[in-house]
C-alpha cells in the first residue's frame, strides 16, 4: 500500500499562525522546522504566509481575507501543496480544498508521508499504515470527489490514493488487520529481546537529526543510516557494544518531534518499548539547535507519554563544533545579553548544572570529548551490571581505563 515513488521537488506554500501562545518568534521557528519537514517530504517551499489570530477560523484556519491573498498566489505560481502548521479539522481541510484547489496537508499528514517514504522493515511499514489509516478513518466522507488523487506526491502516498470508493468499514477491517498483524510482531520482538539475555540495555532518545544515530555508530562502529534530514531513522537498531571489557546493548530509536501525531505515537509504541525496557537513556541534544530547550521538553513529554521519563538518564549535548553564540561588540550598549550569546560555559551554569549532572558535550562528528562519554556511560552501565549480578562484580574494575 505505502509506494515508494522519486519524485521532483513540489512546489508547495506554508501556512501558519501568530497567537497568544506562539508569537511572532516561536511561529517562525515553527515555520523552520514546517519547511525542513516539507524539504525531507520532497517539496519546495516558494512562499510562507502567516496571519495574527487569537484563535484559528474554525471554517478555513485563517480568515477569509487571509485566504483569498492565498488562493491568487497559489493560482498564479502553479502550487501544487499548501501545507498547514497545525492539525486541521476533516471540515477545514475540505472547506480549503475547495477554495485553494491544490492539495492541503497539515503538520501531521506531512509526518505521516515521511514516515510512509522512509520505512524500511514491513514491522514499520505495517506501523506506518495503520497510523495512516487512523488518520484518514475521521476524514473519508467527500474527501477525495474535488481532488485528483492521482497526482501522488506529498501526502499522497499511502491510503488515500487508491482507496476512492472506500468506506469507513472497509478501513475499520483493515485497521484491525494491522493492528492484529503487529501485536503479532510484536510477540516476536519480545521473544528477540528476551533472548538478549542479561545485558544491560542503554538506548540513545532524542529530537529528529540531533545526532543519534551519528553517535551510535562512532561508538558501535558500526553502519547505521545517519543524513540531514528528519527522521532518518525509523527503525531501531540494536548493537552490542563494549567498552572497557564491560559488554551491553546500545539501541538507536525513531527521532521525537513536537506535536508527533497521536497516532504515530500509538502505533509506535512497540518501537518505543525498545525505550520503556532500557536501563540507562541516554538524551542527546543538537546544542547548535536555536530551539533545543523546546526539543527537550518535547521528547520530555513524549518521554512521559509512554512511561519513560523515571528512567536514569544522561543528557548528551551534541554537536559543539557547530555551536556559535551570537556576539556582543565591545562599544555596543544597547543590545541586551540572552541566550542566543550563551557560550557553552555559560550553558553549563544554567539549568543544566542545576538540575543535571550527568550531562556531557560532545562532538559525535568531530569526535570531541567521546572517551569523556565512554567513560560516563561505562561507569554507569557498570553500576547497573553490578547491582544485578553482584556475583560477578570483579570482572569489572572500578575504574576504567582506556
Ligand atoms: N556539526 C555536527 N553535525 C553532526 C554531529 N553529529 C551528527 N551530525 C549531523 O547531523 C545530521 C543528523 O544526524 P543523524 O545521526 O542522522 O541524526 P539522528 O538523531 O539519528 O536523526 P533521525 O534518525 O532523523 O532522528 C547528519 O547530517 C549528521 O552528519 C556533530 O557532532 N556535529
Ligand atoms: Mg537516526
Amino acid at each position: 500500500m505505502i509506494e515508494e515513488t522519486t519524485i521532483e521537488y513540489e512546489k508547495s506554500i506554508l501556512i501558519g499562525l501568530i497567537t497568544q501562545h506562539q508569537d511572532e518568534e516561536k511561529s517562525k521557528e515553527y515555520l523552520d522546522e514546517l519547511e525542513f519537514l516539507t524539504y525531507t517530504a520532497g517539496g519546495e517551499v516558494m512562499k510562507r504566509f502567516v496571519q495574527k489570530m487569537q484563535m484559528p477560523n474554525p471554517k478555513t484556519f485563517i480568515g477569509s481575507g487571509k485566504m483569498e491573498e492565498v488562493r491568487t498566489y497559489v493560482e498564479e505560481n502553479d502550487i501544487g501543496t499548501a501545507i498547514f502548521d497545525d492539525e486541521l479539522s476533516p471540515g477545514q481541510q475540505r472547506n480549503i480544498e475547495k477554495i485553494l484547489k491544490c492539495k492541503i496537508i497539515d503538520r501531521t499528514n506531512l509526518i505521516l508521508d515521511i514516515f510512509a517514504q522512509r520505512a524500511q522493515t514491513s514491522y514499520a511499514r505495517t506501523q506506518v499504515e495503520l497510523a495512516q489509516y487512523e488518520y484518514l478513518l475521521p476524514r473519508l466522507t467527500g474527501m477525495w470527489t474535488h481532488l485528483e488523487r492521482q497526482r501522488g506526491g506529498i501526502g499522497m502516498r499511502g491510503p488515500g490514493e487508491t482507496e476512492i470508493e472506500t468506506d469507513r468499514r472497509i478501513v475499520r477491517d483493515r485497521i484491525a488487520l494491522l493492528k492484529k498483524k503487529i501485536v503479532k510482531i510484536d510477540r516476536q520482538m519480545e521473544v528477540q529481546r528476551g533472548n538478549r539475555g542479561a545485558l544491560v540495555r542503554v538506548a540513545l532518545i532524542g529530537y529528529t537529526n540531533v545526532g543519534k544515530s551519528t553517535l551510535m555508530n562512532v561508538i558501535s562502529k558500526s553502519e547505521v543510516f545517519a543524513e540531514n534530514k528528519l527522521f532518518a531513522t525509523l527503525d531501531t537498531t540494536v548493537r552490542k557494544v563494549v567498552i572497557g571489557n564491560l559488554p551491553f546493548l546500545l539501541s538507536d530509536t525513531v527521532g521525537f518531534i513536537r506535536k508527533l501525531p497521536t497516532q504515530l505515537v500509538e502505533s509506535f509504541k512497540s518501537t518505543l518499548d525498545e525505550v520503556r525496557e532500557a536501563d540507562l537513556l541516554l538524551h542527546v541534544v543538537d546544542i547548535s539547535h536555536p530551539s533545543f530547550e523546546d526539543h527537550i521538553a518535547s521528547v520530555n513529554q513524549i518521554l512521559d507519554e509512554i512511561k519513560g521519563a523515571d528512567k536514569p538518564t544522561f543528557m548528551i549535548f551534541n554537536k559543539i563544533d557547530a555551536y556559535q553564540p551570537e556576539t556582543i561588540d565591545d562599544d555596543d550598549l544597547v543590545t541586551e545579553k540572552t541566550k542566543a550569546h550563551f557560550t557553552l560555559t555559560d550553558w553549563k551554569q544554567t539549568w543544566m548544572q542545576r538540575e543535571n549532572t550527568d550531562a556531557i558535550f560532545i562532538s559525535a562528528l568531530n569526535k570531541e570529548n567521546l572517551e569523556e562519554f565512554r567513560k560516563m556511560v561505562y561507569d554507569k552501565v557498570r553500576d547497573i551490571h553490578v547491582t544485578r549480578f553482584p556475583y560477578n562484580n570483579f570482572l569489572y574494575p572500578e575504574l576504567y581505563e582506556g
